[in-house]
C-alpha cells in the first residue's frame, strides 16, 4: 500500500483523485492550497504527489524543486486544465513522471498512478538490495538485479588475482566492466590495455602481443615493446577472445602460466606481471567441441565468469541508461536538458534491442537531435524504424481472448499502446513503403509502368519515394 496526496484548489478533482488512489488500495488525502500541501508533503511520508498546476495560492510547479528534494522524494503527477500541456512538459523535463488533464477519464487517472507506483517500487527495491556500493562504477548505468549480479561479480573479482572471462552479446557492456574490474582492482594506478583480438592481422598478432626485435622480420625497421609487456602491474584485456588464432592461443596459454615471454626475434626472455580479462560474445565452450579453441586456455581465462544480461533481460534499466544517454547528448548538441514522457520509455521497454545499450544509445541520439529545442522527448521523436518496430511487436502481441461477458475483446491487446494517430501512422507508413518496394520492383524501375500500375502521377511517385527514402533506380 503507497501513500499518495492529492494537491488542487478543485475540491471534486481532489475526491476523484482520492476514489482512483483508495480504490487501487492506496492510502490518500488531499490539500487545497500549495501552503496546505507543502505542510503535507513536508512530512516526507508519500509515495505519490497529484500537483495541479494553477492554484488560488501560487503556481504548482514552483513546488516541484522542493518536492524533488524531500527525503523520501515521492513521484509527482502534474494535474493540468486545459491548455496548460507546456507547462507539464516543463514540469516533465524537472522531474515529475508524468501530467494528466483535467478532462481525462479516471482509467486514464489509474493507469498513471498505477505505472508511477510501479516505476517507485522498483526503484525502491534496486536501491535497498544494493550490495555493491563500495564499487567504483562511475560508467555502468543500471540498477536492475541483474545488472546487480553482474556487478557483485566484478566486486569480487575485484579482489582477486584470477583471470577473468566476460561473456555477453554485442553492446552489452563488457568492455565496460572490463575497465570496471581493472579500476577497483589494485592494479588500478597501472595500465589497462586493449588487445582487439579481432581486429588484428593473422600475421602480426604474435608481434603485436609479444614485440618484436628490430629486423625480426621485413619491415620491423625498430624493436618494439609487445602488449603484453605494456600490461606489467596493469590488467591486459582480450576482446574478442574467440578469435584469437589457435596457433596464438598455445603460445599465450604459456604466458599466462609463466609470465614469461620471448619477443619475436628475441634470444632473451621478458617478464610481465599482468592481470588478463578476456570478453566475448562467442560460445566457447562450443568453439572448443568444435575445436576451434583450446580447452586447457579457457579452463585458464575462466577464473571468474560474468555474464552480462541482455538488455531485453533488463528493462527496468532502460529509464536511467535513457535519462544518462539524453543529459549527454543534449550537453555534447548545446541544447537544453530535456524531459522524458512515460509513453517514450514504455515504447523502449518493449523493443528487443539486438545491439543492446550500444543500439539504445545511437537511437537516442537520432532522437535528441529530431527532438531540437523541444522541452520533453516523446517516442515521435525517436527513429522510424524503432517507431515501427514497436508498432509491429505491439500487433505481435495480439491474443486471441474470449470477451468477458459486456466486455469487447480488444484488438491489439499489448501492454504499449501507442497513440491512435502515431500507430495509424507508422502501421500507414509501413504499408506504404512496401507498396512502393513492391511497385517499382514488379515495374523493373520503370517510372511509367509504375505510374501505370499504381494509378499515381509521376510527381506523386517521385514524392512518395522520396518521403520513403527509397531511389527511383
Ligand atoms: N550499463 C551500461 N551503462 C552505461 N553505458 C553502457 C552500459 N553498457 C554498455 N554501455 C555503453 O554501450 C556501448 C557498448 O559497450 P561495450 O563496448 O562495453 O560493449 P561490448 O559488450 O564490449 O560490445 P562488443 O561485444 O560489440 O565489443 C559503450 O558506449 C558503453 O559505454
Amino acid at each position: 500500500m503507497s501513500r499518495v496526496l492529492v494537491i488542487d484548489d478543485d475540491e471534486s478533482i481532489c475526491l476523484t483523485l482520492l476514489h482512483v488512489a483508495k480504490r487501487a488500495g492506496h492510502e490518500a488525502c488531499y490539500a487545497l492550497t500549495l501552503a496546505q500541501g507543502w505542510n503535507l508533503a513536508a512530512s516526507g511520508e508519500f509515495d505519490l504527489v497529484f500537483l495541479d498546476v494553477r492554484l488560488t495560492d501560487g503556481n504548482g510547479l514552483d513546488l516541484l524543486p522542493k518536492i524533488n528534494t524531500l527525503p523520501g522524494s515521492p513521484e509527482v503527477i502534474i494535474i493540468t486544465g486545459f491548455g496548460d500541456s507546456e507547462g507539464a512538459e516543463l514540469a516533465i523535463r524537472n522531474g515529475a513522471w508524468d501530467y494528466i488533464e483535467k478532462g481525462d477519464s479516471a482509467k486514464a487517472f489509474s493507469l498513471s498512478l498505477s505505472r508511477a507506483l510501479e516505476y517507485r517500487e522498483q526503484k525502491l527495491s534496486a536501491l535497498k538490495g544494493s550490495t555493491v556500493v563500495s564499487l567504483k562504477r562511475d560508467a555502468i548505468i543500471g540498477t536492475s538485479p541483474r545488472l546487480k549480479e553482474s556487478l557483485d561479480l566484478v566486486a569480487k573479482a575485484s579482489c582477486s588475482e584470477a583471470a577473468v572471462l566476460i561473456t555477453g552479446e554485442t553492446g552489452t557492456g563488457k568492455e565496460l566492466f572490463a575497465r570496471a574490474v581493472h579500476e577497483n582492482s589494485r592494479r588500478s594506478s597501472a595500465r589497462f590495455v586493449v588487445v582487439d583480438c579481432a581486429a588484428m592481422p593473422e600475421n602480426l598478432v604474435e608481434s603485436m602481443l609479444f614485440g618484436h626485435e628490430k629486423g625480426a622480420f621485413t619491415g620491423a625497421d625498430h624493436s618494439r615493446e609487445g602488449l603484453i609487456r605494456t600490461a606489467d602491474r596493469g590488467t591486459l584485456f582480450l576482446d574478442e577472445v574467440g578469435e584469437l588464432p589457435l596457433s596464438i592461443q598455445k603460445a599465450f596459454l604459456r604466458v599466462l602460466q609463466e609470465h614469461r615471454f620471448r619477443p619475436v626475434g628475441s634470444s632473451t626472455e621478458l617478464s610481465s606481471d599482468f592481470r588478463v580479462v578476456a570478453a566475448t560474445n562467442r560460445n566457447l565452450d562450443t568453439m572448443v567441441t568444435a575445436g576451434s579453441f583450446r580447452q586447457d586456455l579457457l579452463y585458464r581465462l575462466r577464473g571468474f565468469e560474468i555474464h552480462l544480461p541482455p538488455l531485453r533481460e533488463r528493462l527496468d534499466d532502460i529509464r536511467d541508461l535513457v535519462r544518462s544517454f539524453v543529459d549527454r547528448f543534449c550537453e555534447a548538441y548545446g541544447i537544453p536538458a530535456k524531459g522524458l514522457a512515460p509513453e517514450l520509455i514504455q515504447l523502449l521497454q518493449s523493443l528487443q534491442w539486438p545491439g543492446n545499450v550500444r543500439q539504445l544509445a545511437t537511437v537516442m541520439e537520432q532522437a535528441v537531435v529530431a527532438a531540437g529545442l523541444e522541452p520533453v522527448l516523446f517516442s515521435r521523436h525517436l527513429p522510424a524504424e524503432i517507431r515501427i518496430e514497436a508498432a509491429c511487436s505491439s500487433l505481435k502481441t495480439e491474443k486471441p481472448h474470449p470477451a468477458l461477458p459486456g466486455q469487447e475483446s480488444s484488438a491489439f491487446d499489448c501492454s504499449v499502446i501507442p497513440p491512435l494517430h502515431e500507430f495509424r501512422e507508422t502501421i500507414y507508413n509501413e504499408a506504404e513503403r512496401k507498396y512502393l518496394l513492391n511497385l517499382m520492383g514488379q515495374a523493373q524501375h520503370d517510372i511509367s509502368e509504375a505510374c501505370r500500375v499504381s494509378g499515381l502521377s509521376q510527381s506523386r511517385l517521385y514524392a512518395l519515394l522520396k518521403k520513403q527514402h527509397l531511389t527511383s533506380h
